[in-house]
């Protein structure tokens, strides 16, 4: 069987030039907000990712990096701040916080100006996954879904997906279920393989470097990988591309799949969140 290797990269070009077209015609440009805090490689790498993106179809960004040891206080500070700012049309907090912050993850979201909230992650976003249509939705759960649309259509499928993240795996599920597939979590990558056996749509987040082998699959299943394993500064995923080409029927890998679409996603998102904010004000 031929696989079928998903190439994100260039559904984000398409992405990225038909937002080019429509940034051209604004003014003021959309402005997009990365608060960074401390300096963890992996998050500089993607918000470095994020600004090249923004600027590649004519918006703004505005990198803020604070200090490792930045407070609550003083984050939400800054959050506030931007969300007062009308010339900030997107905000996002780069994800991990790093020490004590980490456990005010969810205070921290929900700080977030609900109009700005470009990832989705504020809870009134993720809770309006429950409704239809919802407003921003998490960029990585979008981009699964460009991609299994893509595929077939959802409806009557099995997708399964393995973990539990609150930023792909919950809001992809309602996603799917609104779009009648059937969908089984599985939170952990124990005890998977029987149910990744028979999986239409088979998303790994949560795994090890190259798990999912060609045994595990259904043939002609599609596999996206949603895992990001750094070694010695390279990535690689939880799926292993060599033993399922020739199984799987479409494959998105690990690098060049999910991850340069999910930043597309969010440059949608940033033009969502400017028309809701620029646009909506002139109703008036
Ligand atoms: N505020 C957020 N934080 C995090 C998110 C998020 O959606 N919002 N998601 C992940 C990291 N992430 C975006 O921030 C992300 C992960 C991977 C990629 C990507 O393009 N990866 C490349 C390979 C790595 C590289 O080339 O540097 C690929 O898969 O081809 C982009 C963004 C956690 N934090």
């Amino acid at each position: 069987m031929d696989t079928v290797i998903v190439k994100g990269s260039e559904m984000a070009s398409v992405i990225k030039a038909k937002l080019k077209e429509e940034v051209n015609d604004l003014f003021p440009k959309p402005q997009l907000a990365i608060l960074l805090v401390g300096d963890d490689e992996e998050s500089r790498r993607y918000v470095r990712l994020k600004e090249k993106a923004v600027d590649e179809i004519g918006g703004q960004c505005r990198a803020i990096n604070l200090p490792e040891n930045t407070t609550l206080v003083e984050l939400l500070g800054q959050i506030r701040e931007l969300n007062a700012d009308p010339h900030t049309h997107g905000i996002l907090v780069q994800l991990p916080l790093p020490g004590p912050l980490a456990t005010e993850q969810e205070t921290v979201l929900s700080s977030l100006s609900v109009v700005k909230d470009v990832d989705g992650f504020h809870p009134f976003n993720r809770g309006k996954l429950f409704s239809t249509p919802p407003f921003l939705v998490s960029c990585a759960a979008l981009a699964c879904m460009d991609i299994i649309t893509m595929y077939r259509n959802p409806r009557g499928l099995l997708t399964v997906l393995v973990g539990d993240s609150f930023d792909l795996v919950q809001p992809l599920a309602l996603l799917l279920m609104a779009r009648g597939s059937r969908v089984c979590i599985i939170p952990e990558a124990h005890e998977w393989e029987e149910v990744a056996a028979r999986a239409d749509v088979l998303v790994v987040e949560k795994g090890r470097p190259l798990m999912v082998k060609a045994d595990h699959l259904k043939p002609g299943a599609l596999v996206i990988d949603a895992g990001f394993h750094w070694e010695a500064g390279r990535v690689c995923g939880n799926v292993d591309p060599m033993s399922v080409t020739g199984k799987a029927g479409w494959l998105v890998p690990v690098p060049g799949g999910i991850g340069p679409l999910l930043i597309a996603k969010l440059l949608e998102n940033l033009l969502t969140a400017y028309r809701e904010q620029v646009f909506a004000a002139d109703d008036w």
